[in-house]
């Protein structure tokens, strides 16, 4: 007799406690202040704190509840459990993840579309893969002990391997080792069998993107080889096969002749938006379906009524689920007691998000409360003047569709621009200086109310000044005021901006044991008043070089916050365009000659399936070139962009059509460089060093960059600047990294003009 899969369940939920618990300790064991038995008796205690939690939030069947911890992340965690990385110590996790005196921890990048980030296994071609299930064996027995019977969760292997990277010098990519890993899946999986566990969840969100590793078709491929084995095992738990985060396309057929004994499929309204159809196409498969209605990567309340009628399309027994991992919501609503009454209605985090799968699952009979509530949410909220700004709606309706374009065109500006008197090879920085402990206790005392307001801005206009003096006395040319009142270069305009929420405690994990707050779009943005203009005024009152204005972009805001699911992105960043336009005017109005506008964040929103990428790349473009739309021609504006490789999305990059472009290069070495004469006509500061290290760099080796740089690009459009903000780094390293910066920049202009013909 097998247990059939539960009515109701979850993809994951958050791991790091309500109150950020794993997050302490994680940091108080990497600290030292505890050891490995309190620290694992610490995760122990909050995983148990979980389970009991979700039971009593309605997921009581057996294998409802997914045990999808992990310390650092369920990729590397998955790695270690099939063996594909040797080791499989807590420490060696941490080793793996962090990286040592010794060596460098493993890349770690964005977790699909979310901003969640993961670390990328490196495979060594001399790795076997040699199955550890100790880790999930453990877990299910804690939990038994407890009275609960888990769902173990690993990424599938297709997924693992298609994010993995080979290890340096390895000659195997690591989807051609896939028949190994699915060895070490089947001995795993055996041996959970041998524990009587009954369900497995594999996740396996790689089929719905178009990966450049591999395509659709080929990954759909390596499914079937993979499953086809994992499935013909005999020893084994029921395979509960899942697909977050977008449709699949050639992976349903495969599904369908693969018939594991439950599939996942996302049904979250974006989903079904983007692939009209879907909805039917699930409805066919011939296994049993498990319908991610519930969205798991936005903060809305759900409309019960709507998704209880997708449910009723789908063959009876349907079970629900959410739509993703909950780990990208925070925990709960109920602690968020500031929130505008009218407003905290309209969210789900988790917690809720739990009650509105069972809700689903039960029907409408059963819980007429929380369908009653529901459609409450859903009424309030599309007649609330806080979503709907007449005004706003109407601006934005004025502005002129399709593409717009700043005029003069680029070369006249640059022309006209020459009045600002830059050296060649002009230095700069990114915008922030570090955030000292003063700074960071001002704030909390600001917020906290025992330091006042007057006390507060001292404290930041004293910061700023020093900023000021400091980079005189490094000789930069082009100075910044350093960013000492922004807590997050996102939050910061939240705050200020009319249309946004931003909460106490919704904290998500975006990596280890960092979190992050995002703020959440409620409805239609303005600005009641200037943002910036204060801080860069004052700053260009102490300087007689430029001041650049600092603005944090569009697409960034809206990457980095909880979006509107009731109207397309693309509405909002038209309306983040036109308010930083507003502020660009008043900075220009202030004496500000140069605006930055960053948009680290334009790569993290690319579309995970080809064919909507252009539709994205065009409206994020137009909204950064809205808010530079009506800035003077003699208004040198710069773009920053970080975190990603944009060789993807280099032409978008020079469609920004920014007047100075500083990107992220120091790591790759100037590779991004390579062909950007054809590609870019605008000015570009390569960085010219790496921030996210402490190290500081020497001047050799800075020169060297500029001179690799200089390969590609000529003098006159080359700045010189480091790779990002310096808010992460101390003083000391800081400026003793900035001075090489600035004498390396003398060395080479040294050498252009002993080597300029006469
Ligand atoms: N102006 C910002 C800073 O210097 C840009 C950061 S990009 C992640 O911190
Ligand atoms: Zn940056």
């Amino acid at each position: 007799m097998t247990t059939p899969f539960p009515k109701a369940t979850i993809e994951g939920y958050p791991r790091v406690g309500a109150n950020r618990e794993l997050k302490r300790a994680l940091e108080s064991y990497w600290a030292g202040r505890i050891d490995a038995a309190t620290f694992e008796s610490a995760a122990h205690a909050l995983r148990l704190e979980t389970y009991a939690r979700l039971k009593e939030l309605g997921l009581s069947e057996d294998y409802a509840i997914p045990a999808d911890v992990a310390y650092y992340d369920q990729v590397l965690e998955t790695a270690l459990t099939i063996g594909a990385l040797g080791g499989e110590s807590l420490d060696d996790e941490f080793r793996l993840a962090r990286g040592t005196a010794q060596a460098a921890p493993l890349e770690m990048t964005k977790w699909f579309d979310t901003n969640y980030h993961y670390i990328v296994p490196e495979i060594a071609d001399e790795q076997g893969f040699s199955p550890r299930p100790q880790r999930v064996i453990k877990l299910v027995d804690e939990a038994r002990a407890a009275g609960h019977t888990v769902r173990p969760y690993l990424v599938g292997p297709v997924t693992l391997l298609a994010l993995s990277k080979p290890a340096e010098a390895a000659q195997r990519q690591p989807l051609e080792r896939l028949d190994e890993a699915v060895d070490s899946y089947i001995a795993v999986l055996a041996e959970l069998h041998a524990q009587g566990v009954e369900w497995v969840q594999l996740a396996e969100p790689a089929l719905v993107a178009d990966l450049i590793v591999a395509s659709d078709a080929e990954l759909a491929e390596a499914l079937r080889r993979a499953y086809g084995r994992i499935l013909a095992a005999e020893q084994r738990p029921q395979v509960y096969l899942t697909t977050p985060y977008g449709a699949l396309r050639q992976g349903l057929d495969v599904i369908d002749e693969l018939r594991p004994e439950a599939v996942q499929v996302d049904l979250s309204v974006g989903t079904l938006n983007q692939e009209p159809g879907y909805l039917e196409r699930v409805a066919e498969l011939h296994t049993h379906l498990v319908a991610g209605l519930v969205d798991g990567r936005n903060v809305w309340a759900a409309n019960l009524r709507d998704l209880r009628s997708k449910l009723e399309k789908l063959p009876a027994g349907t079970s629900v689920t959410t739509s993703v991992s909950l780990q990208h919501v925070p925990h709960t609503v109920e602690v968020e007691t500031s929130l505008p009454v009218d407003v905290a209605s309209w969210f789900s985090f988790a917690n809720e998000k739990v009650q509105e799968v069972v809700a689903l699952a039960a029907g409408p009979l059963e819980s007429a409360a929380a369908y009653a509530k529901a459609d409450r949410a859903v009424r309030t909220r599309a007649e609330s003047a806080r979503t709907h700004d007449r005004a706003v709606q109407e601006r934005t309706a004025a502005l002129p569709g399709g593409q717009v374009a700043r005029t003069p065109e680029f070369a006249q500006r640059k022309e006209i621009q020459k009045d600002l008197g830059l050296p060649l090879l002009p230095t700069t920085t990114i915008g922030s200086f570090p955030q000292t402990k003063e700074i960071r206790a001002a704030r909390a005392a600001h917020r906290a109310g025992t330091l006042d307001d007057a006390a507060y801005t001292q404290a930041l206009r004293a910061e700023v000044a020093s900023v000021i003096d400091l980079q005189e006395r490094l000789g930069l040319d082009v100075l910044v005021h350093g960013e000492p009142e922004r807590n997050d270069m996102v939050q910061y305009f939240a705050e200020l901006l009319e249309g946004f929420v931003t909460t106490e405690n919704g904290w998500v994990q975006s990596y280890g044991s960092r979190c992050t707050r995002p703020p959440i779009v409620v409805g239609d943005i303005s600005r009641p008043a200037a943002m910036t203009v204060e801080w860069a005024e004052y700053a260009q009152s102490l300087s007689s070089k430029q001041v650049k204005g600092m603005l944090t972009g569009p697409v960034t805001i809206l990457a980095w916050s909880f979006v509107r699911d009731d109207v397309p992105q693309s509405v909002s960043a038209d309306q983040l365009g036109v308010a930083l336009a507003d502020e660009v005017r008043d900075l220009e109005e202030a004496g500000i000659d140069i605006i930055q506008i960053d948009e680290p964040a334009l790569r993290e929103l690319l579309p995970l399936r080809e064919e909507d990428r252009k539709d994205y790349l065009d409206w994020a473009v137009r909204s950064f070139r809205l808010v530079a739309l009506e800035a003077k021609p003699s208004t040198q504006i710069h773009t920053h962009l970080c975190y990603s490789e944009f060789g993807q999305i280099i032409e978008a990059v020079a469609a920004l059509d920014a007047d100075v472009t500083s990107i992220e290069a120091a790591r790759s070495r100037m590779e991004l460089l390579e062909d950007i004469d054809e590609k870019f006509h605008s000015e570009i500061g390569p960085g010219i060093y790496d921030i996210h290290s402490p190290r500081i760099p020497e001047v050799a080796e800075i020169a060297e960059l500029i001179r690799a740089a200089l390969k590609h690009v000529p003098a006159e459009r080359l700045w010189v600047n480091p790779d990002c903000g310096l808010k992460t780094r101390g003083y000391a390293e800081t400026e003793s990294s900035l001075r090489n910066m600035v004498i390396a920049r003398e060395e080479v202009l040294a050498s252009l003009k002993v080597n300029a013909p006469a």
